[in-house]
């Protein structure tokens, strides 16, 4: 089963009188276990298919499905319960909570999905553990660099341990230096967790850790390539 599959999915804005199609026929599987990046140019289509994915945003037309489930045919209540638990977001402007310290701002989604305080604070500490940030569980976003932000983010969004990750750019407001890191970082999580990450980006950094490429244009998939990766061990 693909984590997530798209079939002749459509979008297109309104704005008043103004209509704006952002996405057309895209019909696409996206492979489990798999690092994933869709690019292409600005205003191509790259956020608002992420947001299709994640079930942020609806289709006007065709058919998502993620982890099996036709999702379009979900309540708004049920959809955000199933997003909640089912799928972990990375932005790019990071996102966090800033009245929250890191260690809440992970420990959040558990809350939402009811998981009980012992198993919280186990799983929070072996997340902070991972992105490297266990000595800094008590400070708040603003006592953080962006590329900690960024960690804080990461373990946040595979806290509820979901079968696929999407990140919006999230290399696109860090320095090249700890956009690497950061990549770096998401790259050995993602293998060592088998989950299935979807990137947009730009960053030619990233492309080069992909196994999968979705080039984009126009609000239409161009080509999708897939590498031959699996022997490769991440840097
Ligand atoms: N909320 C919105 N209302 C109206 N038009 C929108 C909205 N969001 C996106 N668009 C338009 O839809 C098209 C696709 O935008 P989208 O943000 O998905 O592209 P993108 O490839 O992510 O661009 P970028 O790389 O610049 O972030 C663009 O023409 C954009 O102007």
């Amino acid at each position: 089963m693909y984590p997530v599959s798209l079939r002749n999915v459509g979008k297109t804005y309104r704005l008043d009188t103004v209509t704006v199609p952002a996405l057309s026929g895209v019909s696409i599987d996206i492979r489990p276990g798999r690092f994933t990046v869709l690019c292409g140019p600005s205003g191509s289509g790259k956020t608002t298919l992420l947001n299709m994915m994640g079930c942020i945003d609806r289709p006007d037309a065709g058919e998502i499905l993620v982890d099996g489930q036709a999702v379009q045919s979900m309540a708004d209540d049920a959809l955000s319960d199933f997003r909640a638990r089912r799928i972990g977001f990375v932005f790019q402007n990071f996102n966090l909570l800033p009245v929250l310290t890191a260690f809440e701002n992970v420990e959040y989604p558990l809350v939402l999905a009811a998981v009980p305080l012992a198993q919280r604070k186990e799983r929070v500490h072996a997340l902070l553990h991972a992105v490297g940030l266990a000595d800094r569980a008590g400070n708040r976003p603003g006592q953080l660099s962006g590329g900690q932000r960024q960690r804080v983010a990461i373990a946040r969004a595979l806290a509820t341990e979901p079968a696929l990750v999407l990140a919006d750019e999230p290399t696109a407001n860090l320095d090249s230096q700890t956009g690497a890191e950061i990549i770096a970082l998401m790259r050995n999580l993602q293998r060592a967790r088998g989950a299935s990450f979807v990137f947009s980006s730009h960053d030619p950094m990233v492309l080069a850790q992909a196994d999968d490429v979705v080039r984009i244009r126009d609000g239409r998939i161009e080509s999708i390539e897939q590498r031959d990766t699996s022997t490769e061990v991440a840097a």
